[in-house]
């Protein structure tokens, strides 16, 4: 029988003002305080995607985090003071002339453990006309265990799932914008995208609006037999669950579909 490794997870299912970063970083802060002061205090936290500007595109270009500094610098310095692991949603961030959304994530000692670009830009809310898509994966290790990121849009391509997932990940986060009318698709996703590759599928929503477009949050954490640990409602909310990713391990045992893979006839 395997020892547990459980993990206290905190979701914050914030609202975002569109185009106003100050606000929003001053929102993120006082959700993050509230956050750590949960009983069991968290061991990592996660928000949603583009927190720090909504989808403000046409203004992406002055409005974005010039390499993500004073978005690394606020997350690092929290990181480090509250002793927990940080998923940092994703911020639109400038590197050069080149806007990306980009996800920053930082240990309990304050140090960068992940950076992942989105790769697959949505362009039903105008994404590639005004931002630039990322070429690598988002690997990396969470407290000595193997851990995948990828961002919204990202959860419509099983196979980087399956690619992180044959990596070794065992817990893929997803910080998401995902509006209405799409709620079947974001729950229907993310759920199999748990099952089919038996890990934890950790995401966090943003809710409220932006223009004529609504945000349903729906946050969930989702283990890997597919049950739904926690799931947010419409409104603004810090969601708290617990995970044992030795889970993992018991159901790929239980059904061993990384060992059925028959990766030669597909
Ligand atoms: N921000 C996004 O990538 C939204 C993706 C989305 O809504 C979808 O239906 O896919």
């Amino acid at each position: 029988m395997s020892e547990s490794k459980q993990l206290h997870l905190a979701l914050i299912q914030m609202d975002i003002t569109i185009g106003e970063p100050d606000r929003n970083f001053a929102r993120l802060e006082m959700l993050l305080q509230e956050a750590v002061q949960n009983d069991p205090k968290p061991d990592v936290i996660v928000f949603p995607e583009m927190w720090n500007t909504g989808y403000a595109l046409t203004e992406i270009q002055q409005l974005a985090d010039v390499n993500g500094e004073r978005t690394k610098a606020l997350l690092s310095n929290f990181a480090k003071a509250n002793h927990v692991n940080i998923i940092g949603g994703s911020i639109a961030d400038k590197k050069e002339e080149r806007v990306l959304n980009t996800i920053y994530a930082f240990d309990r000692e304050g140090a960068e453990i992940a950076e992942y670009s989105k790769i697959h830009l949505f362009r039903l809310m105008d994404e590639e006309k005004f931002l630039h898509s990322g070429d690598q994966l988002g690997r990396f290790e969470l407290e000595g265990v193997r851990a995948g990121a990828m961002i919204c849009y990202d959860i419509r391509f099983p196979e980087l799932a399956r690619k992180l997932a044959l990596d070794g990940a065992r817990i893929l986060f997803v910080p998401a914008e995902w509006p209405h009318p799409r709620l079947h698709h974001w729950r229907t996703l993310l759920m199999a995208r748990a099952i089919e590759n038996q890990m934890y599928v950790v995401s966090c929503n943003r809710v409220g609006t932006s223009g004529t477009t609504s945000f349903f949050g729906h946050s969930m954490v989702i283990d890997p037999w597919g049950e739904v640990l926690v799931e947010g409602d419409e409104s603004e909310a810090i969601l708290h669950a617990t995970i044992d990713l030795e889970e993992v391990v018991r159901v790929r045992a239980k059904i061993p579909v990384f060992e059925d893979r028959r990766p030669h006839l597909y």
